[in-house]
């Protein structure tokens, strides 16, 4: 007897067409990390599950196929690499949304095999499901180049803070798409970050090369919430400066153009996953050595004591709290 040629079968083997091959380099060394940061690290390996669920973190009305797997590949690559790491494999889970077309089923399946493939990521498994909404799930694993892994509990006084990249689009681009959808095309750049964010993958390792010892993690749920993680984490206090902030100049003009605050975007916007970290190094040795990671801001300081404070364009200091999506 044959073994029955089920949709499933099929579809799960589209998954693992072309895959990544799997290579037997063990991590360079054997740390181990419990839960708390952006990965845990088990016998060297950096360890990080995201999920990713239809019309809670994308809507295919918005995104094609293909940026919604992207956008969730992207969410957990950046954990691996704000500990300094390189992602190397991946376990998939899917949750099939019962009404989607095969052409939609088959869409996912190649960006699932193409997303971790480009990256080097070897695909060893999953498990596919069908339900009345879709899913994704993907356990990560990586490894860092050395011993060195970046760590939310590492910010130290005097440390300056630091955040790769321009803050608040992510967020702006899901206020276009859910308040003025009409007006997406006037500012694609944001909504296209928003679909699928396009970030510097080693800028973790990098920073490492680099000499950075200090705290680190992606910026996921917004600014004012991952600050004080790392206040917290590290046992320090941490101020801003709204002056410093590097809000997109994207972002400053929707703002405009809409009558809004910037700063809410820049402080509170979620789903950014670029990097903020703390060092003791002069921002300049960073843009000389790490040509790819693209522009890096200077936004603060670390002192003693605890909590999170934003000094206003007035110069006067106060409490920033964390003000992140919070899924309960
Ligand atoms: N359901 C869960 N079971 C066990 N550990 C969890 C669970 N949810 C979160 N954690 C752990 O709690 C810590 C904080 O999780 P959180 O999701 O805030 O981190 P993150 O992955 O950096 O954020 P994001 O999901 O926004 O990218 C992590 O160490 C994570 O592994
Ligand atoms: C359709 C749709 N509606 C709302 C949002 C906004 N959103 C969802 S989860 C999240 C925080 C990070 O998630 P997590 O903590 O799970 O990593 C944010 C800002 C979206 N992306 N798509
Ligand atoms: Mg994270």
């Amino acid at each position: 007897m044959n073994f029955p040629d089920l949709g499933e079968f099929r579809f799960v083997r589209k998954i693992l067409e072309g895959a990544h091959p799997l290579n037997n380099e063990p991590p360079a060394h054997r740390s181990w990390l419990n839960v708390g940061d952006d990965c845990a690290i088990f016998d060297g390996w950096l360890a990080t599950k995201d999920l990713s669920v239809e019309n809670t973190h994308f809507r295919l009305d918005w995104s094609s196929p293909e940026q919604a797997v992207e956008k969730h590949i992207v969410s957990n690559v950046s954990d691996v690499s704000s500990m300094g790491g390189r992602p190397k494999i991946a376990l998939f889970g899917l949750c099939v949304n019962k009404n989607w077309s095969e052409e939609t089923r088959n869409r996912i399946a190649k960006a699932v095999a193409q997303g971790f493939e480009r990256r080097g990521i070897t695909l060893i498994g999953g498990d596919t499901v069908s339900g009345d909404v879709g899913m994704f799930s993907t356990t990560l694993l990586g490894t860092t180049d050395g011993e060195i892994s970046l760590l939310r509990s590492d910010a130290k006084p005097g440390d300056h803070v630091f955040v790769a990249g321009t803050l608040g689009k992510s967020d702006a681009g899901l206020w276009i798409l859910m308040n003025h959808p009409e007006e997406a095309n006037r500012f694609p750049r944001l909504v296209e970050y928003h679909l699928a964010p396009k970030i510097c993958e080693d800028a973790g390792a990098q920073l490492v090369k680099q000499g950075v010892r200090g705290a680190c993690m992606d910026i996921s749920d917004g600014l004012s919430s991952e600050t004080n993680h790392l206040a917290l984490s590290s046992g320090v206090s941490i101020e801003i400066d709204e002056q410093k902030l590097p809000i997109d100049p994207d972002v400053l003009e929707m703002c405009e153009y809409f009558g809004l605050s910037p700063l809410q975007f820049a402080l509170n916007g979620g789903e950014e996953y670029e990097l903020l970290f703390t060092s003791n190094l002069t921002k300049s040795i960073y843009l000389e050595g790490a040509p790819k990671m693209g522009e890096i801001h200077d936004i603060g300081l670390v002192s003693c004591g605890n909590g999170v404070y934003l000094k206003g364009q007035d110069g006067v200091k106060a409490l920033l709290n964390a003000q992140a999506w919070s899924h309960l």
